[in-house]
């Protein structure tokens, strides 16, 4: 019988990848990141946007923890993913940003092979058991990142030959290989050109079939192209969050209205 709930849907109501509360970030007296409150959706792109210095990047950063290596740098509130809190004195950062991978402004490939550059996170992470796994792990993260034609016969060559673009791409494979389920991205096309842009915007676009997505972006533009969702924030508030549509559209906030019709930023 067609009895079935429609799973799929109740979840899409229910269940946010990433839940933050009340979260706040100190850079010593610096209050960055003031009263944060996100419901994030799984399998879906969330853009973060908002003018310089509004702590877009400060609370990317909470996500996965990267602010613990800044000294002078205080995270309080809560963050979950997946109903656990990644504070956690139980959490191990290391586990925490392999399931939470980072991709970067500038492309930062390892001064090592394309192969390296892949087989590095999978290696310390104990993921494959031996040279054909760790091979299959390359080249299906290759794949994923929409590299693996590019890349497939120079494996053995420096990360650092290649183009701007496929670099980034080789930092999203990279991110891919340990099997993450969040990717945060900070502005990952800010060094690319228009070509590039497009490829890795396409890539976003594929990524998010399979996994949730964060990404900082000072383009507008960008976010209505990539996003499903919409966060703007403005001097460590988060002003509005909502579909990306309606953020553009029909903002509620005159702050948010302002900022996406050009006023500030
Ligand atoms: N490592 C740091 N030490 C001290 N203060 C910092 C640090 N990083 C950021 N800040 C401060 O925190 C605030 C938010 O900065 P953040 O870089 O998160 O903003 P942003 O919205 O990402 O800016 P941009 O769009 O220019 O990258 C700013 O006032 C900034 O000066």
């Amino acid at each position: 019988m067609n009895e079935m709930p429609n799973i799929e849907q109740a979840n899409d109501m229910t269940e946010s990848k990433i839940s933050a509360k009340k979260v706040q970030v100190y850079y010593g007296d610096t209050h960055a990141i003031k009263d944060v409150d996100i419901e994030i959706q799984p399998k879906s792109v969330t853009a973060f946007i908002g003018p310089s210095g509004c702590g877009k990047s400060t609370f990317l950063r909470t996500l996965n923890r990267m602010n613990d290596t800044i000294d002078i740098c205080r995270v309080e509130g809560s963050i979950k993913i997946d109903e656990e809190d990644i504070y956690d004195p139980k959490v191990d950062p290391v586990q925490l940003r392999a399931k939470v991978g980072m991709v970067f402004q500038k492309p930062n490939p390892f001064p090592k092979s394309i192969y390296d550059n892949i087989a590095y996170g999978p290696r310390i992470h104990g993921l494959a058991r031996n040279k054909q796994e760790l091979d299959d792990i390359v080249a299906s993260s290759l794949q994923k990142a929409g590299l693996w034609e590019e890349a497939k016969n120079r494996l053995d060559e420096p990360g650092t030959g290649l183009s701007g673009g496929q670099q980034q791409r080789l930092c999203i494979a990279r991110a891919i290989a340990v099997s993450p389920e969040v990717i945060l991205m900070d502005e990952p096309c800010s060094a690319l050109d228009p070509i590039a842009t497009a490829k890795v915007e396409e890539l976003i676009d594929e990524l998010r079939e399979n996994y949730t997505i964060v990404i900082v972006t000072h383009s507008m533009q960008q976010a209505a192209r990539v996003s499903q969702r919409t966060a703007f924030f403005h001097l460590g508030i988060l002003v509005e969050e909502g579909p990306t549509q309606d953020i553009f559209t029909n903002p509620k906030d005159k702050r948010t209205q302002d900022y996406i019709t050009g006023r500030f930023g």
